[in-house]
């Protein structure tokens, strides 16, 4: 027979393991568990805190969101080690500590991110929306020169890896990308490949649509550390210096006009603002370079685009991979040598034929489809 002091003893205890884990929470019928943890609370536990993780922070996103959401995604097993939360009695605010493994962890779970400002105009406050990012693109999959593609792979390696490195020469810990080519050959799904070898999450700005300096500011300032920015068809985004137009200004107003500058710009990407934000990518692309280089060479020196990627248009190596991603056809194929002999001649982009490749699952079939597209091109 149990004596009332043990079975206190095992209630508390069983009542703490049901609080304290959360996998045998999980087990246990919730009218039972609610009982228990109505005695238990009465006669024992410290008033409970709720803790509320704010999706913002303000203009940027809370990164204590998404360690919590992570966290609570992955349901850790051994959960009291991942994530600490703690405050003394001398601390303002509380503290949040990702013990080692929970980092790890966030990085193999982390979802990426798209932002836009698409959603934002007229809401105070907010600078980017976002979405989740599921781009399937990776480097093994694009159709690209693999010497170029080992190339910028490293160069990224590098990159992410020189954290010290870059502050040791007193540099600013970013790297800018200018990928160029005609429309269609894989400069946005050169970039999803880049965000995903990464794990970095995606800023997409529309340069078109900024009016003033203090408001291209705001906005980089409101990026996170270890992200790409994209700007798409920067030869199209009315780089030239322009006003804001404001139709009823005061006279004082007028005098201080706001506006955006190219040398705005150019402070934000190897200026004195360059050196905000840690570990960030920018990514330029074009399909007019020549056009981009008149309006400022400064725009493509090293330092603001360090590298410049040449998407061009498909080659047989390409067209293999593609056929790889499309058929599975990892070997040879007898219409190879006719569509290699059409493929120097044409000009042709990865994107026109992966459309043609679509078009069946049937290799031959396929295949055909391709010789007559490219026969009537
Ligand atoms: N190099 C490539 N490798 C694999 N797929 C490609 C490649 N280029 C294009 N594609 C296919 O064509 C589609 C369109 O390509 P994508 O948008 O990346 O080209 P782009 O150069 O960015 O074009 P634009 O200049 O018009 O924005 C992609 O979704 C992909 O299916």
């Amino acid at each position: 027979m149990l004596t009332f002091m043990e079975m206190l003893i095992s209630l508390i205890t069983a009542a703490g393991v049901i609080v304290l884990c959360p996998l045998v929470k999980g087990l246990v019928p919730s009218s039972f568990l609610n009982n228990l943890l109505s005695i238990y609370e009465e006669y024992f536990c410290t008033p409970e805190i709720t803790l509320f993780f704010r999706t913002d922070c303000g203009l940027s996103d809370n990164q204590m969101y998404d360690v919590a959401s992570t966290y609570l995604r992955t349901k850790i097993v051994d959960s009291s080690k991942c994530l600490n939360v703690g405050k003394t009695v001398r601390q303002e605010r509380p503290t949040f500590d990702i013990v080692p493994g929970a980092e790890a962890i966030q990085e193999s779970e982390r979802v990426l991110k798209l932002y836009s400002r698409d959603f934002v105009w007229g809401t105070p406050g907010r600078e980017w929306s976002s979405i989740i990012l599921e781009h399937p693109t990776t480097f093994e999959k694009l159709a690209m020169d693999p010497v170029q593609k080992r190339m910028l792979k490293d160069d990224l390696d590098k990159f992410v890896n020189r954290k010290e490195w870059y502050k040791k020469v007193g540099k600013a810990w970013k790297r800018g990308y200018l990928l160029y080519g005609p429309p269609g050959t894989g400069k946005s799904s050169l970039i999803a490949a880049m965000a995903n070898y990464l794990k970095f999450d995606v800023y997409d700005l529309d340069l078109s649509r900024i009016s003033s300096d203090s408001e291209l500011r705001r906005i980089f300032l409101s990026t996170s550390n270890r992200s790409i920015m994209v700007i798409e068809d920067i030869d199209c985004a009315k780089l030239e210096d322009r006003e804001i137009e404001i139709e009823e200004m005061s006279d004082q107003l007028i005098l201080q006009k706001p506006k955006f500058t190219l040398s705005g710009l150019l402070n934000f990407i190897d200026g004195v603002w360059s050196s905000c934000g840690e570990g960030q990518i920018i990514v330029f692309t074009t399909n007019n370079k020549e056009k981009l280089e008149k309006l400022d060479p400064a725009l493509l020196r090293p330092g603001c685009m360090d590298m410049h990627v040449h998407m061009p248009y498909l080659t047989m190596d390409g067209f293999k991979q593609l056929v790889s991603n499309y058929l599975g056809i990892d070997g040879d194929h007898q219409l190879f040598e006719v569509i290699a002999g059409l493929l120097e001649n044409k000009k042709v982009t990865p994107a026109e034929i992966a459309e043609e490749l679509l078009k069946s699952e049937d290799p031959n079939v396929a295949l055909r489809g391709v010789v007559e597209f490219l026969e009537q091109k």
